[in-house]
């Protein structure tokens, strides 16, 4: 259980739609896909409505600051079936990158890792109540591309099991390099909290609108007029 997960949610009915991918830049192939994940008759660029709508807010803001930059998508729909996907991906190839096989390991290394794992990862949890972010088609992993079409460097990749993914990993550096990562993070998450998404607090591209984490940060900050989940699990 997550913090997030005591936030009730009260299902709106909203439709799952396709992103306007013309509008955006498009991380392609879709990392998972090319991994192997499945989707069905849907594809991972697919949102609840209004999540749509603020994404290309978002995008607005974005390009009155630079006027052609754009966010890139990255991920957004995942059924629960690819949240399991990639969480036993992730496993395996934190096994491999230790030069280890899954018999080699001992009951310290096997948990220490599954910790990392759902240190970023939710738990592809199929109870109702407790629905992991991007099965809800309400969160969208993101990073943004300037205007030669090149990805921005925010300092560590997409889906990185390790401390840089902290959005604020770089917030207190001298290094002058650090220091454009941390801009550039902020950057992404100015446009994105205007648009009224919320960030994961643990990672840098992840950000939804309306489900139980965006409902928890929003109490976090202003605990005087709480909000509850208006997207519950899709698949
Ligand atoms: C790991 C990353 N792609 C992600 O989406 N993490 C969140 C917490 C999730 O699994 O929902
Ligand atoms: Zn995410």
């Amino acid at each position: 259980m997550r913090p997030y997960h005591q936030i009730p949610i009260l299902e709106c009915g909203e439709p799952l739609m396709e992103i306007p991918l013309e509008l955006f830049a498009v991380k392609f192939p879709h990392p998972y896909e090319k991994l192997g994940a499945t989707y069905g008759d849907r594809s991972p660029y697919y949102l609840r409505q209004s999540v749509i709508e603020n994404l290309i807010q978002a995008q607005n803001y974005l390009q009155l600051l630079h006027r052609n930059w754009r966010i890139q998508i990255f991920d957004a729909y995942r059924p629960i079936a690819v949240q399991q996907f990639m969480v036993d991906y992730s496993f395996a190839q934190a096994v491999q990158d230790r030069g280890l096989t899954d018999v080699e390991l001992s009951p310290k290394q096997r948990q220490e890792i599954w910790e990392a794992v759902y240190a970023i990862w939710a738990l592809p949890s199929l109870d109702e109540k407790t629905p992991p972010p991007h099965s809800t088609g309400a969160a969208v992993d993101v990073t943004l591309v300037d205007d030669i079409g090149e990805i921005v460097n925010m300092g560590s990749p997409i889906d990185e099991m390790s401390e840089r993914s902290h959005p604020d990993y770089y917030a207190n550096s001298d290094r002058p390099e650090a220091q454009k990562y941390h801009a550039h993070r902020q950057l992404l998450q100015d446009v994105m909290l205007k648009a009224d998404f919320q960030r994961n607090p643990r990672e840098w591209w992840h950000f939804s609108i309306g489900d139980q984490m965006w409902a928890w940060l929003n109490n976090q900050s202003n605990p005087a007029n709480p909000v509850t989940a208006r997207y519950g699990r899709l698949a």
